[in-house]
Parts: C-alpha cells; sequence; structure tokens
C-alpha cells in the first residue's frame, strides 16, 4: 500500500452507512490473454474498466514464459489442462494490465465473469466474447491477496504510476 497516493492509504469508513463496503481502494491485475489480443479485444477491454470509472496505473505487452505461467498459475500446474493452458497462454502476445480503484479486485472479477464463458452472464467481458474455457480471452486476479501476488509477478514497482485522475471527486465521495 506504500506505493498508493496519500488520499487513498485508508479503507473507506462503511459503519454509519447503509451501503457497506466490503473494501477499500485496491488494486488487480487483469490480462487480455492471447486470444483477446487476436481478435483485437483490447480496446473494448480496456474501455469497459475505464467506463466503470476505474483508473488504469500500469499497462504492457509481452509474451508470457512458461516460468512466468508457471509461478502465475501455480495452483494449476498439476491439472491435466494445464500443459494446454501454458500453450494457449504462450501462443502470441497478452496485454497486461493493473486497475486501481475502489473493490476493483472483487468488481473486476463481476466483470469478467466466471471462468468457464457457458456460465458467464451477458454483459461480462466471458459472456459477451466467449464460449470456450480454454479461450476465455481475458485474466483478472481472484482475491486482494492473489492480486499482489500477480501484480508482483508481472510488473516491476517502476512500472506502476501513481497519478490522480481529474474526475476522482465525480466517482468517489469522500468524507469530511
Ligand atoms: N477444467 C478446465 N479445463 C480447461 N481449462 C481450464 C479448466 N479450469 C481452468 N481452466 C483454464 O485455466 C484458467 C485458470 O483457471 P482458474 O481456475 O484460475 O480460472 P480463472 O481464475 O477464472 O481464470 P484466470 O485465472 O485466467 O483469470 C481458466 O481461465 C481456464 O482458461
Ligand atoms: N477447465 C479449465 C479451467 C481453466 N482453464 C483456463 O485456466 C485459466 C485459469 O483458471 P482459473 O481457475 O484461475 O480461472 P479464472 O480465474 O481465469 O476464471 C482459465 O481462465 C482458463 O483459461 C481451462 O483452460 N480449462
Ligand atoms: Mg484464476
Amino acid at each position: 500500500h506504500d506505493c498508493l497516493p496519500v488520499y487513498f492509504r485508508q479503507r473507506w469508513p462503511s459503519s454509519r452507512r447503509k451501503t457497506r463496503f466490503t473494501g477499500g481502494v485496491e488494486r488487480t491485475l487483469v490480462a487480455v490473454k492471447p486470444d483477446g489480443v487476436q481478435r483485437r479485444y483490447v480496446g473494448q477491454i480496456i474501455q469497459r474498466f475505464e467506463k466503470r470509472g476505474f483508473k488504469l496505473v500500469g499497462l504492457k505487452m509481452l509474451q508470457a514464459s512458461d516460468g512466468l505461467l508457471s509461478q502465475h498459475y501455480r495452483e494449476l500446474v498439476k491439472k491435466p489442462f494445464y500443459p494446454n493452458l501454458v500453450d494457449y497462454m504462450t501462443s502470441g502476445p497478452v496485454v497486461a494490465m493493473v486497475w486501481e480503484g475502489l473493490n476493483v479486485v472483487q468488481s473486476s472479477r463481476r466483470m469478467v465473469g466466471p471462468t468457464n464463458p457457458a456460465e458467464a452472464p451477458a454483459g461480462t467481458v466471458r459472456g459477451d466474447l466467449s464460449l470456450h474455457v480454454s479461450r476465455n480471452v481475458v485474466h483478472a486476479s481472484d482475491s486482494v491477496e492473489g492480486a499482489e501476488r500477480e501484480i508482483k509477478l508481472w510488473f516491476e514497482g517502476k512500472e506502476l504510476l501513481n497519478w490522480e485522475c481529474y474526475d476522482h471527486s465525480l466517482t468517489y465521495k469522500e468524507d469530511k
């Protein structure tokens, strides 16, 4: 949290509110997978996160290595589909990004939809743009701890930028 701007280094107070926020301002890793890049969905996916109100603090295109993927998907390396997953994820460039905002981890998971596109509601990225679990277009971290781990894996500290959105006060209600 040391790298967040000063006005973000606190959790939003929730006790006096009807709406209880589950978290504070967070960062998450979202990656457009090789099928999403090939199908030219990078712009549309970025636009969804921008429109929602999240702030882009890191962005790069890269060819993922087997080593990076074995750490990124360390819970899946023993799964039978893991070799296929690596073939898929190394089949072309990936666009990795870090998004920041209130509850961004949970909200981006909801925007992306369930792992299997067959279960993903229309309106989610996977529900709108994909059909098969092994070609599901996008990655989003599934917990705050996972996001911190993945961001460190995919980005160096200096590649993440702290900057202030001019419309911050329109998207956030700050307590006096
Ligand atoms: N049973 C499966 N068969 C084939 N591929 C799978 C299966 N389970 C997961 N995968 C692939 O592995 C990826 C990682 O699985 P995980 O359980 O982390 O799903 P996810 O968290 O929704 O996806 P991601 O981590 O890529 O955002 C899935 O997105 C999918 O592409
Ligand atoms: N049966 C499966 C499950 C996951 N996968 C792939 O593995 C990725 C990571 O799985 P995951 O369980 O972390 O799911 P997500 O977090 O991506 O939703 C998925 O996004 C799929 O691309 C797959 O190819 N086949
Ligand atoms: Mg996952």
